[in-house]
């Protein structure tokens, strides 16, 4: 597990975190949002050991991050928003890198290239930024590292790309494993992620799981005036009004995390009364 305690992280003069504190656990896919600059990145260096808190604890199973310890390093893949590739073929890359994670499975390396249509004799050198990324997915699933921490990894990848990168995430999950996803393409994650996470102004602003948003929040379409004002966040489409409300009926609705972030960033408060377990038990006259 993962686990910051009263975490504090500032750049010389920009204060990121104050006082964060937040899990990230083994068999869950992580969905890492916030607005530019929230501090999105910074959290999975610091996570990485890359960067080193202030103040505060934080801990990846029983390793501290900034001792960057070999058994830390191998359990631990970072693939950063942008990052350079040194020319040489494949082959040659993995002859290189693949050494340092003990559990890196060859076979699931080709497996994952194959299914992102990257061919395995190419190099480096000729690839577009998009190919690069996937060669780099595939290493970083590969390596079986137990934390994945990917920043923006859909950038750059084409609509086929896409769906296949949440299939092979998917696939790749275990109950040993962790992936945490940072993004502000919120589509590109649907059907993968189970869990939201948040963050604003240095806090976490929002940390649920998908299955307890679809019970308690709906989204849904309708020209309803009444639902309309009841409703959290309500956005025109042709179709009619789109809208977070509140899940009354009970029916599960299909969560579109696009419209529940901007509900959030809009009505934070009154959302998270819903998942307020005090209120729950005064709906249901306790
Ligand atoms: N090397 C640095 N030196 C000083 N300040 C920095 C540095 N890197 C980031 N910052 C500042 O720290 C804050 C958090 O940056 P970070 O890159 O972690 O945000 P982010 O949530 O990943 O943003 P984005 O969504 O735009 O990628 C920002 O205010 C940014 O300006």
């Amino acid at each position: 597990m993962i686990r910051l305690h009263d975490l504090h992280f500032s750049y010389k003069k920009k204060q990121v975190f104050n006082g964060l504190y937040l899990d990230f656990s083994p068999g869950h896919i992580y969905g890492l949002l916030g607005k530019n600059g929230a501090g999105k990145s910074t959290l999975l260096r610091i996570i990485a050991g890359l960067l080193y808190p202030q103040n505060g604890k934080i801990t990846v199973d029983t390793n501290i991050p900034v001792q960057r310890l070999p058994s830390f390093l191998q359990d631990v893949f970072l693939l950063p928003e942008e990052f350079h590739l040194p020319d040489m073929p494949i082959r040659k890359f993995l002859k290189h890198h693949a050494p340092f994670y003990s559990r890196f499975s060859h076979e699931q390396f080709e497996k994952y290239c194959a299914d992102f249509d990257v061919p395995q004799g190419s190099t480096l050198q000729g690839m577009s930024y998009g190919q690069k990324k996937k060669v780099m997915i595939a290493f970083a699933l590969a390596t079986n590292a137990r934390y994945v921490l990917m920043d923006e990894p859909s950038n750059g990848l084409d609509i086929m790309s896409k769906s296949r990168f949440r299939k092979v995430l998917a696939e790749a999950l275990d109950e040993e494993r962790c992936m945490i996803i940072s993004t502000h393409q919120v589509k590109d994650l649907e059907n993968l992620i189970d869990r939201i996470t948040i963050i604003d102004e240095g806090k976490i602003l929002f940390d649920k799981d998908i299955e307890e948003i679809s019970k308690k929040l709906s989204f849904h379409v309708s020209f309803d005036e009444s639902e309309t004002r009841e409703a959290f966040y309500v956005e025109p489409s042709l179709r009619g009004n789109a809208m977070v409300s509140r899940n009354e009926s009970g029916e599960e609705s299909k969560l579109d995390l696009e419209l529940l972030y901007k509900a959030i960033m809009v009505n934070g408060d009154m959302i998270k009364d819903v998942f307020n377990p005090l209120n729950q038990l005064h709906e249901s006259g306790i």
